[in-house]
């Protein structure tokens, strides 16, 4: 027999099985048919939820798609996130053993060291303990404080700019993504990347970085390791990240600690001095300090983590305000009743905090058009999710935007309302506090939920009030939806937007 005919009932057998598989799958549920090798990749490329507004009946909320040979079960509603997102109040003994859902991907904890930190990793240990030094650090008032001196200063160089002119006319969200690297930049390494031409290019390496290792931890393998090899040049080249700029910042700033230079409000520092010797405020518990390559990785991965999600946020806010008058007249009386009619005052900590409908505007934004639409977990062990029970590899792919727009859970979704996250006494309709359980999940849940979620709610509120205390905003394109396309976030592009002094 020739090589060909050998190859073909390797194919016919493959193919036999794959089907067999298919057809004897426990737990059916309704979803794309699939083809061997690539699942259902033609039906739902990178975005499932378009395939299931175009198929499916609105009621349906658990269904499957295929990624390759993996099945992925599609969540939209809270009742089935219970024991995805299990968190440390439900659980009676301890939460890290409980959770059978804390892998995010198939290749994670493989031996690329990029991958070692914290977004990707399934190794436990490894994991646990970057998470506790990030977490720890994101968490603290020293670093929001941190947050809240330098966003207001680079938000200051861009009003200097603007204020040269009276309209200044751009694309809202290119201007996004550069204000939110500049503010990464400053706040999680503290010094410009000075390899890099411009702020541009960090954005489109965050974009790079976030979209290679998605793709590579959601391929098989061997799959990847050929990606890798033949596809991924240019991402690489964006990189900045594999380019060694932050190790060699590490470097220097260990250097300069050591040798009296005093340790500022950025994650860079605060990692160094993190349980070192000359540290006093922070420590965990049985942790050795991090090395060099282990910050190298944390800073990348923050960086890239927090650029897009929180740059996209903006553009939501902005759009949103621009079609809803009586929310820019309200949250206008709150700034005024705050800080007063002059546009220059340095905005506190304490202050910001008795923004409560600036506060309800944000939440209502991250729950009408999150910015991460969806969250990824894969099972490792057998569990039941909606009277179902799962083997373990099941993928679990909860969609943060049908379960934060399920009518069941919210009173007209659609509708852009901030008061529903105030409460009656607060003038709003108190609906956040009456509504259930995993219905409100813009950072995911349980132990994996976002460690950014503070520092992001800090800077959206602040762009808030720095923005709208002094500027005007209209749409170019007053009758257009807003544009945006899904990578591992949604990604705004074209948003023309027309400034001028109020
Ligand atoms: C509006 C802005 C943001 C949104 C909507 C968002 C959303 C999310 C979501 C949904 C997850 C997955 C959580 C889970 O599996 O349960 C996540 C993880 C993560 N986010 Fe955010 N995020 C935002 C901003 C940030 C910021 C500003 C930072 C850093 C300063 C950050 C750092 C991270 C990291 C490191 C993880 C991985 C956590 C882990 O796997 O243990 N995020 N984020």
């Amino acid at each position: 027999m020739g090589i060909i005919t050998y190859v073909g009932i390797i194919l016919l057998l493959y193919i036999s099985l794959y089907y067999y598989s298919y057809f004897t799958r426990p737990n059916p549920l309704p979803g794309p048919f699939p083809l061997p090798f690539i699942g259902t990749l033609i039906q739902i490329g990178s975005n499932p939820r378009k395939w299931a507004e175009k198929n499916l009946d609105d009621s349906v909320d658990i269904w499957e798609y295929h990624a390759g040979p993996f099945r992925c079960i599609v969540l939209s509603n809270a009742k089935y996130l219970e024991k995805v997102y299990i968190t440390y109040s439900d659980s009676t003994k301890n939460l890290y053993k409980e959770s059978k859902f804390f892998k995010r991907c198939m290749n994670g904890n493989n031996d690329t060291r990029v991958m070692a930190s914290m977004v990707f990793n399934n190794d436990f240990p490894k994991w646990k303990r970057n998470r506790q030094f990030v977490t720890k650090i994101l968490m603290s008032k020293k670093y929001q404080y941190g947050t809240l001196n330098s966003v207001q200063k680079i938000f200051r160089e861009f009003e200097e700019e603007w204020d040269k002119n009276d309209v200044v006319t751009f694309d809202f969200s290119k201007w996004a993504s550069l204000y939110k690297s500049q503010v990464s930049i400053a706040t999680i390494i503290g010094q410009p990347l000075y390899n890099l031409s411009s702020y541009d290019s960090i954005s489109k390496a965050a974009n790079a970085y976030m979209a290679m290792f998605t793709v590579l931890v959601f391929m098989p393998k061997a799959l990847g390791s050929i990606a890798m090899y033949f596809g991924f040049n240019t991402l690489k080249k964006y990189s900045i990240f594999l380019n060694g700029t932050i190790r060699s910042i590490v470097e220097k700033r260990r250097n300069e600690l050591k040798n009296g230079s005093t340790a500022n409000f950025n994650l860079l520092d605060l990692l160094l001095i993190t349980n070192s010797s000359n540290d006093s405020d922070e420590y965990i518990e049985g942790e050795q300090p991090m090395d060099d390559v282990e910050i190298e990785t944390n800073l990348a991965e923050t960086t890239a983590a927090s650029i897009e999600t929180t740059a996209s946020g903006l553009c939501f806010i902005a759009y949103n305000i621009a079609k809803n008058p009586l929310t820019l007249e309200k949250l206008r009386a709150e700034i005024l009743k705050v800080f007063g009619s002059d546009t220059t005052t340095i905005i506190t900590y304490e202050d910001l905090e008795k923004c409560r409908y600036i506060d309800a505007l944000v939440k209502e934004m991250l729950r009408h058009s999150n910015p991460a639409p969806f969250n990824l977990r894969v099972l490792d062990d057998y569990e039941s999710v909606g009277d179902c029970l799962w083997s373990p590899g099941t993928w679990f792919w909860p969609d943060h935007h049908r379960v934060m727009n399920n009518p069941n859970h919210w009173k007209e979704p659609t509708k852009f309302d901030p008061d529903r996250f105030l409460s009656e006494e607060e003038g709003g309709t108190g609906e956040f506090n009456k509504t259930c359980k995993n219905s409100y999940v813009p950072f995911g849940g349980g132990i994996r939920m976002c460690p950014g979620r503070n520092i992001a709610l800090l800077e959206l509120k602040l762009f808030v009030v720095l923005f709208y205390r002094k500027y005007d905003l209209d749409l170019v394109n007053k009758n257009d939806p807003i544009k945006y396309y899904y990578t591992s976030t949604n990604q705004v592009y074209d948003l023309m937007v027309r400034i001028s002094q109020k």
